[in-house]
């Protein structure tokens, strides 16, 4: 049987990682969960899965915690970013890293630390701390196996194979609510407009960045990193039916693509078994459903934010921490209306040219970077 820490455990990829949990039967143990602040949720996991360690976002969320175990058997609760740490640190086969944003850092270190096997949901963790990270796991031997659906993709279509064979990843991205806008209706768009995805049902944060085309952004660098992938082989190529979920092209012009439902159980599923494939009851892909399946290549100008994170890879050094930085405060104040959509491009670049970004020595100096590209950015959008 093997023991899994689920970080993020209340949250888009959590919750799904607890019905996988439960569809496996006997096959894995939770051990350790991690929430932030739906402690209602959070309790209910706890009765069902009865882990021995739980860390939540800060003393008010334990009390509350605590509160609704009343009666029940109670874990050891820790709290805040520690308390994280400590759960990605204490001993489990797997850690499944799901909460949101640079915040993963630290625990995905953690994990590959110390051997674990890392099922990787969080990419914001590799765009900002990539290099740090893949050392590690490098020095240590663990597995980093990504749930992001387009790597996952990759992952298994480089089985067909030798990576030095690879002349193209091609990412394929729904291209978002706002596909077919133009530059005028996209300086008009609304929260809940851009909280609609076509295909998806995910987190608030990755959801506006899939409607600024970031989140394909993000990818490429996390894609460079999980693959050891130049960013001249790196395509990134619309696909609206996001049911080839990526696709790797080879030397001899054969292209592996792996198809799928739009159901992130199956990733998840993926990363919890792999190397096995394991019968779940999830729906089936029929493709007498589509009539169509049809690609695209990417617009930059309608959608800036592509550009600049593809940008801010190939420069590499702090370029991506800060660009990471600036879009998770961009993201934020746009949720609370404190500025436009198109403004979150428009923010990021310019937190990008005022902190001039140079190369990273160590993750001290990263995660420094990550704090002074917040505190700018969000001083321009709050106007404090
Ligand atoms: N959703 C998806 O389909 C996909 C997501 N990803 C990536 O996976 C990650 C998670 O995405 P998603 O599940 O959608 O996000 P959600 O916003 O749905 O979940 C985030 C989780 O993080 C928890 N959290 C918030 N604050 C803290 C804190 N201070 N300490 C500890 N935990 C905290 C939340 O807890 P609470 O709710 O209790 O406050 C929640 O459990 C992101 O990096 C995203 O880019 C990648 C591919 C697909
Ligand atoms: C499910 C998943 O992996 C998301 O990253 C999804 O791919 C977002 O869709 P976009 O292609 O619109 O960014
Ligand atoms: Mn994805």
């Amino acid at each position: 049987m093997k023991t899994v820490a689920v970080l993020g455990s209340t949250g888009a990829i959590g919750t799904r990682t607890l019905e996988v949990v439960d569809a496996l039967g006997g096959e894995v143990r939770v051990s350790v969960l991690v929430a932030g602040r739906n402690m209602s949720v959070l309790a209910e996991q706890v009765k069902r899965f009865q882990p021995e360690l739980v860390s939540v976002a800060d003393e008010a969320a334990r009390d509350e915690l605590m509160l609704k175990l009343s009666g029940a058997s109670k874990p050891e609760v820790l709290v805040g970013d520690e308390g994280l740490a400590a759960c990605a640190a204490h001993p489990t086969d797997v850690v499944v890293n799901a909460v949101m944003g640079a915040r993963g850092i630290r625990p995905a270190l953690e994990a590959v630390r110390r051997k674990a096997r890392l099922a990787l949901a969080n990419k914001e963790c590799l765009v900002a701390a990539g290099s740090f990270i893949m050392e590690a796991a490098r020095a240590s031997g663990a597995e980093v196996i990504p749930v992001d659906s387009e790597h996952c993709a990759l992952f298994q279509c480089m089985v067909a194979g030798r990576p030095d064979e690879v002349e193209r990843w091609i990412l394929t991205a729904s291209g978002g609510p706002f596909r077919t806008f133009s530059k005028e209706q996209l300086e008009h768009v609304m929260v809940a407009d851009a909280l609609r995805h076509p295909n998806w049902s995910m987190g608030q944060k990755i959801t506006i960045d899939s409607a600024t085309m970031m989140n394909k952004g993000l990818e490429v660098i996390e894609a460079h990193h999980l693959f050891n992938a130049p960013y001249d082989k790196i395509k990134v190529l619309v696909h609206p039916e996001s049911i080839v979920h990526s696709m790797v092209e080879y030397a001899d012009g054969s292209v592996m693509a792996q198809l799928a439902t739009h159901d992130m159980r199956l990733p998840i599923q993926y990363a919890l078994t792999y190397p096995e494939r394991v019968k779940l009851p999830w729906p089936r892909l029929d493709f007498a459903q589509y009539n169509q399946l049809s690609f695209a290549e990417p617009d930059m100008e309608r959608f800036p934010a592509l550009r600049l994170a593809i940008e801010a890879g190939r420069a590499g050094g702090l370029a991506p921490c800060v660009m990471n930085a600036a879009n998770e405060i961009a993201v934020e104040a746009f949720l609370q209306e404190k500025i436009a959509f198109t403004q979150i491009p428009e923010l990021v670049e310019g937190t990008l040219e005022a902190m001039a970004p140079g190369t990273a020595q160590s993750l001290e100096e990263v995660l420094a970077m990550d704090r002074q590209a917040r505190d700018y950015a969000r001083r321009v959008a709050y106007g404090a």
